[in-house]
């Protein structure tokens, strides 16, 4: 394998929330300028590891290395840019397109060029001529490309996606899926999917991970989930886990 760069690093990390173990004691690597799938039944702790990767939860032990740097030396202002996070009902808040757009850098009490903005929205495919209207008028599909818009006007360098596609129809998902590859390649962006389709997983991730219960049971290129070595990785992959 050549030799890869860790965008996130975990050692040993436990996580737990009112006495009940809900991360344990995972090992692994998010590569830099990969797309890493993870996948795994209902409740095994997924989301989880998002909200501990952009300090939304801490760990209660084991170290979470960013960029080789401790997660808890970043300040959260410096971490939120660095760590984008994309979530299936892409929450907008009532007013246009742009006024979205322009969000995250509002709350830094900075304003988006209208060029950067028509760049953003060329850039996932929806066209310019949307940007005042109001974000009701979009559709499923233009939803997901804004709120991915939105996370790259920080130019992220990690991009976490939760299941950003399974509301969406299959068109629109295969538009979604050309979009994220896109931006990995033409930025280099690590990017980490959560998903419950395992055919996406496959095909889109360069890694993948498989979490069950808390805990990181296979992981490895993600032609893995062709032929997995564990036989809990089978059973899950065979319907018969979640
Ligand atoms: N704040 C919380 N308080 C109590 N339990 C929680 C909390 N957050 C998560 N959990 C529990 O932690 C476990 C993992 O949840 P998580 O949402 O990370 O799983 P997931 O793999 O993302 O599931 P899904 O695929 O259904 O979204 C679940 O059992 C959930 O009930």
């Amino acid at each position: 394998m050549p030799s890869l760069n860790a965008a996130v690093q975990w050692n040993n990390v436990t996580f737990s929330v009112k006495g009940k173990t809900i991360i344990q004691n995972l090992t692994g690597t998010f590569y830099e300028g990969k797309i890493t799938t993870l996948v795994g039944p209902s409740g095994a702790g997924k989301s989880t590891l998002f909200k501990l990767c952009n300090g939304l939860h801490s760990a209660d032990t084991g170290d979470i290395l960013i960029a080789g740097k401790e997660i808890a030396s970043y300040p959260p202002v410096e971490l939120r840019r660095m760590v984008g996070f994309a979530l299936q009902d892409a929450t907008m808040i009532d007013g246009t397109v742009y006024e979205n757009l322009a969000m995250p850098l509002t709350l830094q009490g900075k304003d988006l060029s209208e060029e950067k903005a028509q760049e953003l929205l060329q850039l996932v495919g929806l066209p310019i001529t949307i940007s005042n209207q109001s974000t009701n008028d979009l559709s499923g599909g233009q939803r997901q490309k804004l709120s991915i818009a939105r996370t790259l006007v920080n130019r992220p360098s990690i991009l976490l996606l939760d299941e950003i596609t399974s509301s969406l129809d299959r068109v629109s998902q295969q538009d979604i899926e050309a979009l994220i590859v896109r931006i990995n390649k033409n930025y280099g962006t690590t990017i980490v999917w959560i998903t419950h389709n395992l055919q996406q997983a496959r095909t889109i991730g360069d890694y993948t991970w498989v979490l069950i219960n808390g805990q990181l049971i296979e992981s490895g290129e993600s032609s893995l989930l062709d032929n997995p070595e564990n036989h809990e990785v089978r059973l899950f992959l065979k319907g018969d886990h979640s």
